[in-house]
């Protein structure tokens, strides 16, 4: 599972000692030591001064660095960072800003380098790794998708990834903006014809924003600023988004809804989900087809949420009667791309993030982080850290990717009602000693990296939960055994589900448990059922009658679809029935289709373990 990629410990001990410094305290300077000792340390110490206020963020140049020492570190800059941020990796390595690389130039360098610094045109890619020979040490993403580094190949070869997910929030949103009145007074078209010589009053009267609705897809760091500058703007806000927190909303002034609601009522759609399997190609026709006609669409989150031939016939069909974007499912588009050259839509080349403000934010950021990751610290925005001591570890390292897949279980049988309270049990021959921190992190993280940006690990996993609006209730409950924990269940207070079984007093619910060294789910609802946790998990209620299993399984059999495990649970003879399938790969939306309508059968659900892209 995805889990136990992210926490095989990285090689911090390995990671090269940063050059003293004046920049760095002694304090700050964590020598090879343990990793315990560091990450404990880490854990214990409040917040350190930062490392960019002592190097000035007025561009004033930075405290001198001690002469060149043999473990000075180097650092890759492949593409343009704010002026501050490459001061503060001077101070402490030699920097290499070397732009615009061919992938062969990349391949190169890699070897050469203890860190490189990237946005989202650099693909670190598993070829990348390998080809650094174990040197790289630490990816710096300045900004927040990481989707252009293979997570897997960094935590695989010992790379720590780190990236800066706040400081270009604000920067998306005021492009989210900017688009939208652009948009909605065709101000690109305007001045392409004044340039062109001519004066065209009357072809290009726009439509007014103030009255208008408002829906934002994907209510989260961005989302929420853009509601926040649209209600300025005299607009109503709904936004969409089954995993937000509606009182977090509520204060906003925006009221959550549910799709066919947004779609309804949206006179402009301003798109700021991640791009999940969930989510991508989540504009399609069928959506657009239920869309208010005249609708307009602003993307800055991700091109490959929208479905670039249907958001075409949707323009070409009156449908849809703008679009703005800012972000394209490859970068740059291809020639053929059939939305850039069409009048009705306006773009951008992913300038979300790029203002200089915003830029400069980020380059500290990173650059703090970078400092940080060589130096052999964890930092929040560590991308796959390593969480806990070894021997801590390795004892709860088999309820680790347990947590996490409950966690992820959970949260996608979640339907339109949003979410805000989530509750753990553990049980527990340890009783009240038990130490739930690494568990309640993976819970976290499952749940947050299947709906989110963030990446999350020990250090953070609190913070963001609590920035999310969600309230985490831990129970241990004494059990006996000799394992350190028996059983752990995760329900998160919702009262409908996309699998109605999965309710139980308002809340959904799943447990599971670890058999043979792997994760198990044991319980959906109030419905035994004993399954892998892993790959493709699919749910389905029936009246229990003969026939229905044979028809079910020879469904997936129809389309190649390998059943690994398989388990039936029923209330009672002849009552309702739940059976829990494992399948090697996921099935299509036609194969759930075809299922439902399988006599007997009265819902149908599935869910994965695989990770927000
Ligand atoms: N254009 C740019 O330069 C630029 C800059 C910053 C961020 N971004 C992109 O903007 C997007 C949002 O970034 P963020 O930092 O706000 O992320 P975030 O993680 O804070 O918010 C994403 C929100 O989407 C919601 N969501 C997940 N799946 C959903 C679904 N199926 N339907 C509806 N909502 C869903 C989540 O619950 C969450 O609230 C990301 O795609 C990010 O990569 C682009
Ligand atoms: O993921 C991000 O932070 C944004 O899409 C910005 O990407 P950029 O750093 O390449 O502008």
């Amino acid at each position: 599972m995805q889990a136990s990629l992210c926490m095989s410990p990285v090689a911090v001990a390995q990671q090269p000692k940063v050059a003293s410094s004046a920049l760095m305290r002694p304090q700050q300077r964590v020598g090879a030591g343990s990793r315990s000792a560091q990450v404990s340390g880490m854990l214990a110490a409040p917040r350190r001064a930062s490392l960019r206020a002592a190097a000035g963020r007025k561009r004033t140049p930075v405290v001198a660095v001690a002469a060149a020492e043999p473990t000075k570190p180097t650092i890759l800059v492949a593409e343009k960072l704010g002026d501050g941020g490459v001061d503060m990796l001077k101070a402490v390595g030699t920097v290499d800003c070397s732009y615009d690389m061919t992938k062969d130039e990349l391949l190169a360098k890699i070897s050469l380098v203890d860190a490189i610094v990237i946005r989202s045109a650099t693909k670190v890619t598993r070829e990348v790794f390998e080809a650094s020979k174990g040197r790289l040490k630490v990816v710096g993403r300045a900004g927040v998708g990481i989707d252009n580094v293979d997570l897997t190949a960094a935590s695989e070869l010992g790379c720590l990834v780190v990236n800066a997910p706040t400081a270009n929030t604000v920067a998306a949103a005021e492009h989210g903006i900017a688009l939208l009145c652009a948009l909605a007074r065709n101000v690109p078209q305007a001045d392409a014809a004044m340039k062109a010589g001519r004066w065209e009053r009357n072809k290009w009267v726009g439509v007014s924003m103030v009255g208008k609705t408002l829906a934002i897809m994907g209510f989260g760091k961005v989302g929420s600023e853009v509601a926040r500058r649209a209600k300025g703007l005299g607009m109503t806000v709904i936004a969409y988004d089954p995993y937000a927190s509606q009182e977090k909303a509520a204060a906003l002034g925006v009221k959550i809804v549910t799709m066919d609601e947004a779609l309804a009522q949206g006179d402009f759609f301003s798109l700021h989900t991640p791009l999940t399997p969930n989510t991508k190609g989540m504009f399609n026709d069928e959506l657009f087809s239920k869309m208010k006609k005249g609708a307009r669409i602003v993307n800055v989150a991700r091109g490959g949420v929208i479905d670039d031939a249907a958001l075409r016939r949707a323009l070409d069909a009156g449908i849809v009667a703008g679009a703005a974007l800012d972000v394209f499912s490859t970068e740059p588009p291809p020639e053929d791309n059939p939305l850039v050259s069409h009048p009705a839509v306006i773009c951008t080349p992913h300038l979300g993030a790029s203002t200089k403000e915003a830029q400069e934010e980020v380059a500290y950021e990173i650059a703090e982080a970078v400092i940080s990751a060589l130096n052999g610290e964890l930092t929040p925005s560590c991308v796959n850290a390593p969480m806990m001591a070894p021997e801590v570890l390795k004892e709860l390292q088999p309820f680790v990717a347990l947590a996490d897949g409950l966690g992820r279980a959970a949260v996608q049988l979640v339907e339109d009602s949003g979410f805000a309270d989530v509750f753990i049990t553990y049980h527990s021959p340890r009783g009240d000693d038990l130490d739930s921190r690494l568990l309640r992190a993976m819970v976290i993280k499952g749940m947050l990296e299947q709906i989110t940006t963030s990446q999350v690990n020990l250090v953070n996993a609190d913070l963001l939960a609590k920035k999310r609006g969600l309230r985490i209730v831990e129970t241990v409950v004494p059990a006996e055994g000799t394992q350190v924990l028996t059983q752990i269940e995760v329900a998160v207070g919702a009262s409908t589900s996309k699998f109605s079984s999965a309710v139980v007093d308002d809340r959904i619910e799943v447990a599971g448990s670890v058999k043979s060294g792997a994760p198990f789910l044991t319980r959906v609802g109030a419905y035994d059922v004993d399954l892998a946790l892993e790959g493709e998990v699919v749910l389905v209620r029936q009246t229990d009658q003969p026939g229905i299993i044979a028809a079910v399984s020879s469904e997936f059999a129809s389309q190649k679809l390998n059943i690994s495990y398989m388990t039936v649970s029923r209330e009672s003879k002849g009552t309702e029935a739940i059976m829990a399938i494992g399948v090697d790969s996921a099935p299509s939306a036609a194969v759930v289709e075809a299922v439902s309508k399988i006599k007997g059968v009265q819902e149908v659900t599935l869910f994965s373990d695989k990770r927000a892209a």
